[in-house]
């Protein structure tokens, strides 16, 4: 890390969550119960895997749900591996090496993570590069968009995949055939088969956020890839913000959604906490919110369009990953800046357990909606109010 990265990285808060071992007991665990919708036992998880993660300077941290037993259905226990990482070398490098530096670090992650027995795991959004559309510059940053079913960082995750018994979610630049570019997640099965791809459907226009001199909104609706552990979907970043779109994952069945992040304190830590939560409520699946961390200095200065001096940095990326139940449970978040690996033990059966109980799904009214939607998107559509 260069000696500017660090300057920044040291005034920030390390983890909200290492703040509450400051109350004391028995406060501190009615807190955490209020907090996180149940008292998580930490998994124990294998010393080979925190030995590593030690010798790597990671974070690693493991919880199970607490799921009833039903007395017809077998549980589904699934492991879902969340990880979260700075870059690892400069931006002024060349691509090549800033990709392949992080191809090293993904790996060992994903080496501990086997040893974990994750069975899904989900990298952060756009994972092979610094997040540099903040930038506005072609170069050298389109030069990291590769073949979401053929490009050399599939190929590197196949290998893994297969090697693991894993699925792996890999949301990388995309650039087609035809040289599009698009923000994408590809799955790749467990046997290193690339089951499909999500183009992300929501491009934000907020702040640095400059996603949209790069690509357009995704084209492949809400695709829900069933796999060996379970059915699960990918809500890129910024549709989180979007109630739809995550209900429109969970009409096409969806288990788990993964919601691979890039976001910074300032703009939208205040609902981190509560988007990807409330997206496990209102659908009753788990959901699995990961953002970057650390923060990223780009060679040339950029301006944010607010008066502000240009700067070379985006801010800070806030970490913080957790996992979410359709119970409304979630784990502690990792750091806000470390690298780090969060293995949560879930029992899909949750999903019906919780929809038997709450019944959102029965009385969601769909048709209601669909119809006065249809009204809303005719030019002529007149809002209903009543004077
Ligand atoms: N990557 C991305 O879409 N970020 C937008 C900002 C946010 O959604 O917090």
């Amino acid at each position: 890390m260069s000696s500017a990265q660090e300057s920044v990285a040291s005034d920030e808060l390390s983890s909200v969550e290492s703040c509450l071992e400051h109350i004391p007991q028995p406060q501190r665990s009615k807190v955490k119960k209020i907090l996180y919708g149940q008292e998580f036992e930490p998994l124990a998880l294998p010393k080979t895997a925190v030995a590593i993660a030690t010798a790597e300077d990671f974070e690693l941290a493991g919880y199970k749900f607490d799921v009833p037993t039903e007395q017809l259905r077998a549980p589904r226990i699934v492991r879902v591996g969340a990880v979260q990482n700075k870059i690892v070398v400069p931006t002024i490098l060349p691509v090549e090496e800033q990709r392949n530096a992080l191809w090293g670090r993904i790996g060992k992650i994903i080496q501990t993570a086997a040893l974990c027995r994750v069975n899904i795991l989900c990298l952060q959004e756009a994972w092979t590069m610094p997040f540099a559309f903040c930038t506005r510059e072609k170069r050298p940053w389109c030069e990291f968009a590769e073949s979401a079913e053929n490009g050399p960082t599939t190929r590197f995750l196949q290998t893994l995949s297969k090697q693991y018994n894993m699925v792996i979610i890999s949301p990388i630049l995309e650039r087609d055939n035809s040289d599009v570019i698009w923000n994408t997640a590809v799955v790749i099965d467990n046997n290193g088969k690339v089951l499909g791809k999500h183009r992300k459907n929501h491009i934000p226009r907020v702040g640095d956020f400059n996603e949209s001199t790069y690509y357009f909104e995704g084209n492949t609706g809400h695709p829900v890839f069933e796999t060996e552990f379970g059915r699960v979907a990918i809500n890129i970043c910024y549709g989180r913000h979007h109630p739809l779109n995550w209900l429109m994952f969970g009409i096409n069945g969806a288990e788990i959604v993964f919601n691979p992040s890039a976001t910074v304190t300032g703009l939208s830590e205040p609902l981190w906490g509560i988007e990807a939560r409330n997206a496990a409520i209102a659908n009753t699946y788990f959901t699995c919110a990961i953002n970057r961390v650390g923060t990223e200095i780009f060679p040339n200065e950029f301006s944010s369009g607010d008066g502000n001096p240009a700067h070379q940095d985006f801010g800070h990326f806030y970490g913080s990953s957790y996992v979410a139940a359709p119970d409304g449970s979630r784990t502690p978040g990792l750091s806000r800046v470390r690298d780090g690996l969060l293995v949560s033990e879930l029992d899909l059966n949750l999903c019906r357990q919780v929809k038997d109980r709450w019944g959102f799904q029965m009385t969601q009214r769909l048709d209601l909606y669909a119809a006065s939607l249809a009204k809303v998107v005719q030019s002529d559509f007149q809002p209903q109010r009543i004077n």
